[in-house]
Protein backbone atom coordinates (compact mmCIF):
# COMPACT_ATOMS: atom_id res chain seq x y z
CA UNK A 1 0.00 0.00 0.00
CA UNK A 2 1.24 3.53 -0.93
CA UNK A 3 2.02 5.46 1.89
CA UNK A 4 4.07 7.69 4.30
CA UNK A 5 5.31 6.43 7.89
CA UNK A 6 6.20 9.60 10.09
CA UNK A 7 8.32 8.69 13.02
CA UNK A 8 8.32 11.16 16.41
CA UNK A 9 9.48 11.89 19.54
CA UNK A 10 7.69 13.34 22.16
CA UNK A 11 7.46 14.13 25.91
CA UNK A 12 4.66 12.29 28.08
CA UNK A 13 4.04 13.35 31.79
CA UNK A 14 2.39 9.99 32.30
CA UNK A 15 3.68 6.71 29.51
CA UNK A 16 0.55 6.49 27.95
CA UNK A 17 1.99 6.63 24.67
CA UNK A 18 -0.38 4.25 22.90
CA UNK A 19 -3.44 6.89 23.65
CA UNK A 20 -1.07 9.83 22.04
CA UNK A 21 -0.49 8.02 19.16
CA UNK A 22 -3.66 6.73 18.29
CA UNK A 23 -4.99 10.09 18.97
CA UNK A 24 -2.91 11.30 16.60
CA UNK A 25 -3.62 8.84 13.71
CA UNK A 26 -6.91 9.60 14.52
CA UNK A 27 -6.91 13.35 14.30
CA UNK A 28 -4.97 14.02 11.40
CA UNK A 29 -7.02 11.97 9.55
CA UNK A 30 -10.29 11.17 9.75
CA UNK A 31 -11.17 12.71 13.19
CA UNK A 32 -13.54 11.65 15.23
CA UNK A 33 -14.50 7.71 14.65
CA UNK A 34 -16.22 6.24 17.68
CA UNK A 35 -20.17 7.95 16.63
CA UNK A 36 -20.46 6.63 13.39
CA UNK A 37 -22.25 4.58 11.86
CA UNK A 38 -21.10 1.40 10.38
CA UNK A 39 -20.77 1.88 6.98
CA UNK A 40 -19.30 5.50 7.33
CA UNK A 41 -16.75 3.47 9.37
CA UNK A 42 -16.16 0.99 6.54
CA UNK A 43 -15.97 4.08 3.82
CA UNK A 44 -13.59 5.96 5.68
CA UNK A 45 -11.26 3.13 6.85
CA UNK A 46 -8.97 3.33 4.04
CA UNK A 47 -7.65 7.20 4.97
CA UNK A 48 -7.17 6.69 8.95
CA UNK A 49 -3.89 6.64 10.09
CA UNK A 50 -2.24 3.51 11.37
CA UNK A 51 -0.18 3.00 14.87
CA UNK A 52 3.23 1.04 13.72
CA UNK A 53 4.80 1.23 16.90
CA UNK A 54 5.23 2.81 19.71
CA UNK A 55 7.98 2.63 22.38
CA UNK A 56 8.82 4.52 25.82
CA UNK A 57 12.45 5.36 24.75
CA UNK A 58 13.98 7.16 28.17
CA UNK A 59 13.18 9.71 30.94
CA UNK A 60 13.05 13.48 29.80
CA UNK A 61 12.12 16.61 31.44
CA UNK A 62 10.55 14.62 34.36
CA UNK A 63 8.52 12.97 31.96
CA UNK A 64 8.80 10.15 29.54
CA UNK A 65 10.35 9.86 25.79
CA UNK A 66 8.63 7.64 23.70
CA UNK A 67 9.06 7.19 20.02
CA UNK A 68 5.84 6.48 17.60
CA UNK A 69 5.95 5.71 14.55
CA UNK A 70 2.28 6.51 12.27
CA UNK A 71 1.35 5.66 8.92
CA UNK A 72 -0.80 7.99 6.64
CA UNK A 73 -2.69 6.60 3.36
CA UNK A 74 -1.44 8.07 0.58
CA UNK A 75 -4.94 8.29 -0.81
CA UNK A 76 -4.92 11.26 1.91
CA UNK A 77 -2.73 13.83 0.58
CA UNK A 78 -1.66 15.24 -2.74
CA UNK A 79 1.74 13.78 -3.88
CA UNK A 80 4.01 16.58 -2.81
CA UNK A 81 5.86 17.94 0.07
CA UNK A 82 3.15 20.56 1.44
CA UNK A 83 0.39 18.37 1.91
CA UNK A 84 2.75 15.85 3.01
CA UNK A 85 4.44 17.62 5.72
CA UNK A 86 0.96 19.58 6.73
CA UNK A 87 -0.95 15.67 6.65
CA UNK A 88 1.89 14.63 8.98
CA UNK A 89 3.53 17.60 11.35
CA UNK A 90 0.51 20.37 10.40
CA UNK A 91 -1.28 21.51 13.34
CA UNK A 92 0.50 18.56 14.93
CA UNK A 93 3.82 20.85 15.53
CA UNK A 94 2.04 23.36 17.31
CA UNK A 95 1.02 20.52 20.04
CA UNK A 96 3.41 20.54 22.65
CA UNK A 97 6.82 18.53 22.82
CA UNK A 98 6.96 16.69 19.54
CA UNK A 99 9.64 16.35 17.42
CA UNK A 100 9.37 15.09 13.95
CA UNK A 101 12.53 12.93 13.23
CA UNK A 102 11.36 10.85 10.32
CA UNK A 103 9.56 10.00 7.05
CA UNK A 104 9.28 6.62 5.07
CA UNK A 105 7.92 6.68 2.06
CA UNK A 106 6.68 3.94 0.00
CA UNK A 107 8.84 3.08 -3.39
CA UNK A 108 5.17 4.07 -5.08
CA UNK A 109 5.52 7.53 -3.15
CA UNK A 110 9.24 7.79 -3.63
CA UNK A 111 8.80 7.55 -7.74
CA UNK A 112 6.83 10.95 -7.96
CA UNK A 113 9.56 12.94 -6.78
CA UNK A 114 12.49 13.64 -9.00
CA UNK A 115 15.66 13.72 -6.92
CA UNK A 116 18.71 15.37 -7.98
CA UNK A 117 19.11 16.32 -11.83
CA UNK A 118 22.71 15.31 -12.17
CA UNK A 119 23.79 13.81 -8.35
CA UNK A 120 27.12 12.31 -7.45
CA UNK A 121 28.44 10.35 -10.76
CA UNK A 122 27.24 13.45 -13.21
CA UNK A 123 29.00 15.88 -10.94
CA UNK A 124 32.26 13.89 -10.96
CA UNK A 125 32.41 13.78 -14.68
CA UNK A 126 31.63 17.22 -14.80
CA UNK A 127 34.54 18.00 -13.21
CA UNK A 128 36.68 15.38 -14.05
CA UNK A 129 37.72 13.96 -10.32
CA UNK A 130 36.60 10.44 -9.61
CA UNK A 131 38.45 9.22 -6.72
CA UNK A 132 38.66 11.74 -4.17
CA UNK A 133 36.37 14.36 -1.86
CA UNK A 134 35.58 17.61 -3.85
CA UNK A 135 36.47 20.18 -2.32
CA UNK A 136 34.65 23.82 -2.68
CA UNK A 137 35.68 27.37 -1.20
CA UNK A 138 33.11 29.80 -0.32
CA UNK A 139 33.54 33.95 -1.54
CA UNK A 140 34.10 36.01 1.66
CA UNK A 141 33.71 39.81 2.53
CA UNK A 142 32.27 40.17 -0.92
CA UNK A 143 29.34 42.25 -0.04
CA UNK A 144 30.20 46.54 -0.54
CA UNK A 145 32.57 44.93 -3.15
CA UNK A 146 32.65 45.49 -6.65
CA UNK A 147 33.59 43.60 -9.31
CA UNK A 148 37.07 44.10 -10.29
CA UNK A 149 37.22 42.65 -5.73
CA UNK A 150 35.15 39.73 -6.62
CA UNK A 151 36.95 38.96 -9.84
CA UNK A 152 40.35 38.73 -8.07
CA UNK A 153 38.52 36.53 -4.79
CA UNK A 154 37.21 33.89 -7.92
CA UNK A 155 40.41 33.93 -9.44
CA UNK A 156 42.36 33.23 -6.29
CA UNK A 157 40.06 30.31 -5.15
CA UNK A 158 40.66 28.91 -8.23
CA UNK A 159 43.76 29.20 -8.66
CA UNK A 160 44.28 27.23 -5.47
CA UNK A 161 42.66 24.23 -7.34
CA UNK A 162 39.33 23.86 -5.71
CA UNK A 163 36.54 22.31 -7.60
CA UNK A 164 33.54 24.00 -6.72
CA UNK A 165 33.08 27.73 -5.66
CA UNK A 166 29.98 28.86 -4.38
CA UNK A 167 28.28 32.22 -3.24
CA UNK A 168 28.11 33.06 0.30
CA UNK A 169 24.24 32.65 0.94
CA UNK A 170 24.09 36.47 1.85
CA UNK A 171 25.45 37.53 -1.63
CA UNK A 172 21.42 38.77 -2.73
CA UNK A 173 21.18 40.94 -6.08
CA UNK A 174 22.62 44.19 -5.88
CA UNK A 175 24.02 47.31 -7.88
CA UNK A 176 27.81 46.58 -7.42
CA UNK A 177 27.98 42.70 -8.43
CA UNK A 178 24.66 42.02 -10.04
CA UNK A 179 23.60 38.38 -10.85
CA UNK A 180 24.17 38.62 -14.60
CA UNK A 181 27.60 39.84 -13.93
CA UNK A 182 28.64 37.86 -11.83
CA UNK A 183 27.57 34.62 -13.69
CA UNK A 184 29.18 35.95 -17.19
CA UNK A 185 32.39 38.19 -15.69
CA UNK A 186 33.09 34.92 -13.41
CA UNK A 187 32.64 32.55 -16.56
CA UNK A 188 35.38 34.25 -18.49
CA UNK A 189 37.84 34.13 -15.03
CA UNK A 190 37.43 30.38 -14.76
CA UNK A 191 37.93 30.06 -18.40
CA UNK A 192 40.96 31.82 -18.47
CA UNK A 193 42.18 30.16 -15.04
CA UNK A 194 41.58 27.11 -17.41
CA UNK A 195 43.60 28.14 -20.19
CA UNK A 196 46.58 28.20 -17.50
CA UNK A 197 46.32 25.10 -15.34
CA UNK A 198 44.06 22.98 -17.14
CA UNK A 199 41.32 23.03 -14.76
CA UNK A 200 37.96 24.27 -14.75
CA UNK A 201 36.16 25.40 -11.21
CA UNK A 202 32.75 25.60 -11.71
CA UNK A 203 30.75 28.72 -9.70
CA UNK A 204 27.20 28.11 -7.92
CA UNK A 205 25.78 32.01 -7.82
CA UNK A 206 23.37 32.32 -5.60
CA UNK A 207 19.33 32.55 -6.99
CA UNK A 208 17.35 34.97 -4.70
CA UNK A 209 14.43 37.17 -5.27
CA UNK A 210 11.09 36.76 -5.09
CA UNK A 211 9.45 33.30 -5.46
CA UNK A 212 7.73 33.87 -8.71
CA UNK A 213 10.25 35.61 -10.12
CA UNK A 214 12.85 32.53 -9.54
CA UNK A 215 12.38 30.66 -12.57
CA UNK A 216 12.99 33.73 -15.18
CA UNK A 217 16.04 34.61 -13.64
CA UNK A 218 17.33 30.51 -13.30
CA UNK A 219 16.73 30.62 -16.95
CA UNK A 220 18.61 33.79 -17.38
CA UNK A 221 21.33 32.22 -15.81
CA UNK A 222 21.58 28.98 -17.83
CA UNK A 223 21.76 31.58 -20.82
CA UNK A 224 24.76 32.75 -19.34
CA UNK A 225 26.45 29.43 -19.01
CA UNK A 226 26.22 29.24 -15.15
CA UNK A 227 27.58 26.12 -13.78
CA UNK A 228 24.98 25.90 -10.55
CA UNK A 229 22.47 27.38 -8.36
CA UNK A 230 22.96 28.30 -4.89
CA UNK A 231 19.69 28.14 -3.08
CA UNK A 232 18.52 29.17 0.30
CA UNK A 233 15.68 26.30 0.08
CA UNK A 234 14.93 26.94 3.66
CA UNK A 235 13.89 30.31 3.67
CA UNK A 236 11.64 29.60 0.51
CA UNK A 237 10.88 25.82 0.95
CA UNK A 238 11.66 22.61 -0.81
CA UNK A 239 8.64 22.80 -2.83
CA UNK A 240 10.11 25.87 -4.86
CA UNK A 241 13.26 24.00 -4.67
CA UNK A 242 11.52 20.70 -6.54
CA UNK A 243 10.06 23.33 -9.13
CA UNK A 244 13.37 24.83 -10.05
CA UNK A 245 14.68 20.89 -10.35
CA UNK A 246 11.83 19.97 -12.56
CA UNK A 247 11.63 22.79 -15.29
CA UNK A 248 13.62 21.33 -17.85
CA UNK A 249 14.76 24.77 -19.45
CA UNK A 250 16.48 25.47 -15.71
CA UNK A 251 18.87 22.36 -15.86
CA UNK A 252 21.59 23.21 -14.01
CA UNK A 253 22.79 21.32 -10.46
CA UNK A 254 21.03 23.21 -7.85
CA UNK A 255 23.24 23.63 -4.21
CA UNK A 256 20.77 23.64 -1.00
CA UNK A 257 22.11 26.16 1.95
CA UNK A 258 20.91 25.52 5.21
CA UNK A 259 20.49 29.12 6.19
CA UNK A 260 17.55 29.29 8.54
CA UNK A 261 16.73 25.23 9.10
CA UNK A 262 18.16 26.02 12.72
CA UNK A 263 15.35 27.68 13.34
CA UNK A 264 13.29 24.23 12.36
CA UNK A 265 15.97 21.87 13.78
CA UNK A 266 17.89 23.00 16.44
CA UNK A 267 15.37 21.92 19.35
CA UNK A 268 15.66 18.55 20.94
CA UNK A 269 11.80 18.41 21.25
CA UNK A 270 10.28 20.49 18.48
CA UNK A 271 10.41 21.01 15.00
CA UNK A 272 12.19 18.44 12.65
CA UNK A 273 15.16 16.53 12.28
CA UNK A 274 18.33 17.66 10.72
CA UNK A 275 19.02 14.75 8.95
CA UNK A 276 15.25 14.49 7.74
CA UNK A 277 15.50 17.94 6.56
CA UNK A 278 19.05 17.83 5.22
CA UNK A 279 19.28 14.20 4.19
CA UNK A 280 16.11 12.67 2.88
CA UNK A 281 13.90 15.84 2.02
CA UNK A 282 16.61 17.41 -0.02
CA UNK A 283 17.26 14.39 -1.88
CA UNK A 284 13.50 14.25 -2.55
CA UNK A 285 12.74 17.13 -3.69
CA UNK A 286 16.29 17.26 -6.03
CA UNK A 287 19.05 19.37 -4.52
CA UNK A 288 22.58 17.88 -6.20
CA UNK A 289 24.42 19.32 -2.95
CA UNK A 290 22.78 19.62 0.65
CA UNK A 291 25.20 21.73 2.83
CA UNK A 292 24.90 21.43 6.33
CA UNK A 293 26.50 21.88 9.58
CA UNK A 294 29.56 19.73 10.03
CA UNK A 295 30.00 17.86 13.40
CA UNK A 296 33.45 19.20 14.20
CA UNK A 297 33.24 23.27 13.10
CA UNK A 298 31.90 26.21 13.95
CA UNK A 299 28.18 25.15 14.38
CA UNK A 300 28.12 21.78 14.83
CA UNK A 301 25.25 19.48 14.32
CA UNK A 302 25.36 16.28 16.58
CA UNK A 303 27.99 14.13 15.24
CA UNK A 304 25.29 10.90 14.31
CA UNK A 305 22.84 13.02 12.73
CA UNK A 306 25.49 14.55 10.11
CA UNK A 307 26.40 10.57 9.51
CA UNK A 308 22.33 10.05 8.92
CA UNK A 309 22.18 12.78 6.71
CA UNK A 310 25.41 11.77 4.33
CA UNK A 311 23.78 7.87 4.42
CA UNK A 312 20.21 9.66 3.71
CA UNK A 313 21.79 10.80 0.81
CA UNK A 314 23.70 8.24 -0.81
CA UNK A 315 22.10 5.62 0.12
CA UNK A 316 20.71 3.14 -3.01
CA UNK A 317 17.71 4.46 -3.75
CA UNK A 318 15.33 5.02 -6.85
CA UNK A 319 16.57 8.39 -7.38
CA UNK A 320 20.26 9.64 -7.97
CA UNK A 321 22.86 10.36 -5.24
CA UNK A 322 23.22 13.44 -3.65
CA UNK A 323 26.60 15.29 -2.58
CA UNK A 324 26.41 15.60 1.23
CA UNK A 325 28.42 19.26 2.19
CA UNK A 326 29.29 19.39 5.99
CA UNK A 327 30.42 22.88 6.47
CA UNK A 328 31.26 25.74 8.66
CA UNK A 329 34.77 25.90 10.34
CA UNK A 330 36.52 23.91 8.41
CA UNK A 331 39.98 23.94 8.10
CA UNK A 332 42.43 21.46 6.09
CA UNK A 333 43.53 20.02 9.45
CA UNK A 334 40.39 18.38 9.66
CA UNK A 335 39.93 16.47 6.68
CA UNK A 336 41.40 12.84 7.87
CA UNK A 337 38.25 13.58 10.13
CA UNK A 338 36.04 14.29 7.41
CA UNK A 339 37.32 11.37 5.54
CA UNK A 340 37.32 9.28 8.24
CA UNK A 341 33.48 9.63 8.84
CA UNK A 342 31.97 11.06 5.03
CA UNK A 343 34.01 9.07 2.91
CA UNK A 344 35.19 10.14 -0.61
CA UNK A 345 31.60 10.97 -1.90
CA UNK A 346 31.64 14.36 -0.03
CA UNK A 347 32.61 17.64 -0.47
CA UNK A 348 34.91 19.74 2.05
CA UNK A 349 33.54 23.01 2.05
CA UNK A 350 35.34 26.49 3.42
CA UNK A 351 35.47 30.13 3.53
CA UNK A 352 37.67 30.99 6.24
CA UNK A 353 39.70 28.04 5.76
CA UNK A 354 40.54 29.00 2.22
CA UNK A 355 40.95 32.79 2.82
CA UNK A 356 42.28 32.91 6.18
CA UNK A 357 45.06 30.92 5.05
CA UNK A 358 48.70 32.97 5.29
CA UNK A 359 49.28 32.72 1.85
CA UNK A 360 45.75 33.80 0.78
CA UNK A 361 42.92 31.82 -0.99
CA UNK A 362 45.63 30.39 -3.00
CA UNK A 363 47.58 28.66 -0.53
CA UNK A 364 44.19 27.75 1.40
CA UNK A 365 43.17 25.98 -1.81
CA UNK A 366 46.37 24.12 -1.89
CA UNK A 367 46.22 22.98 1.77
CA UNK A 368 43.18 21.79 0.91
CA UNK A 369 44.13 19.59 -1.73
CA UNK A 370 47.11 18.35 -0.01
CA UNK A 371 45.07 17.27 2.84
CA UNK A 372 43.20 15.28 0.70
CA UNK A 373 45.31 13.67 -1.29
CA UNK A 374 47.13 12.71 1.80
CA UNK A 375 44.08 11.50 3.93
CA UNK A 376 42.99 9.53 0.22
CA UNK A 377 46.71 8.05 0.49
CA UNK A 378 46.68 7.01 4.32
CA UNK A 379 49.34 9.08 4.78
CA UNK A 380 49.48 11.41 8.05
CA UNK A 381 49.31 15.64 7.68
CA UNK A 382 52.46 15.68 9.36
CA UNK A 383 53.97 13.56 6.42
CA UNK A 384 52.05 15.02 3.99
CA UNK A 385 53.01 18.53 5.03
CA UNK A 386 56.82 17.49 4.45
CA UNK A 387 56.09 18.17 0.80
CA UNK A 388 53.34 20.88 0.80
CA UNK A 389 53.96 23.96 2.35
CA UNK A 390 50.86 24.88 2.42
CA UNK A 391 49.68 22.47 4.02
CA UNK A 392 52.42 23.10 6.94
CA UNK A 393 51.25 26.79 7.06
CA UNK A 394 47.83 25.75 7.68
CA UNK A 395 48.53 23.14 10.29
CA UNK A 396 50.70 25.67 12.36
CA UNK A 397 47.84 27.82 12.65
CA UNK A 398 44.77 25.92 12.67
CA UNK A 399 46.11 22.28 14.13
CA UNK A 400 45.36 19.19 12.97
CA UNK A 401 43.33 16.17 14.04
CA UNK A 402 44.94 12.97 12.36
CA UNK A 403 42.24 9.91 13.19
CA UNK A 404 43.51 7.55 15.53
CA UNK A 405 43.29 3.79 13.53
C1 LIG B 1 26.53 25.63 7.69
S1 LIG B 1 26.83 27.10 6.80
C2 LIG B 1 27.27 26.59 5.16
C3 LIG B 1 28.57 27.05 4.71
C4 LIG B 1 28.65 28.52 4.54
O1 LIG B 1 27.81 29.10 3.85
C5 LIG B 1 29.70 29.28 5.13
O2 LIG B 1 29.71 30.50 4.93
C6 LIG B 1 30.76 28.67 5.95
O3 LIG B 1 31.82 29.56 6.12
P1 LIG B 1 33.11 29.15 6.94
O4 LIG B 1 33.98 30.37 6.91
O5 LIG B 1 32.69 28.80 8.33
O6 LIG B 1 33.77 28.00 6.25
MG1 LIG C 1 27.94 31.26 4.19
Amino acid sequence: MSEVIAIYHSILKNGKIEEQAEKIALGLTVGSWTDLPLLEREQLKQHKGRVVYTEIIGEEEGGYKAEMAIAYPSANFSHDIPAILTTVFGKLSLDGKIKLIDLKLSEALTKVFPGPRFGIEEIRTKINVHNRPLVMSIFKGVIGRDMSYLKNQLKSQALGGVDLIKDDEILFENKLTPFENRISEGKKVLDDVYEQTGKRTLYAVNLSGKTFELKDKAKRAKELGADALLFNVYSYGLDVLQSLREDEEIGLPIMAHPAFSGAMTSSPFYGVSASLLFGKLNRLVGADFSLFPSPYGSVALDHHEAIKTHEYLTATSSLKKGWSVPSAGIHPGLVPLIYHDFGKDTIINAGGGVHGHPNGAVGGGKAFRAAIDAAVSGVTLQEASKTSQDLKEAIELWGAKEVVK
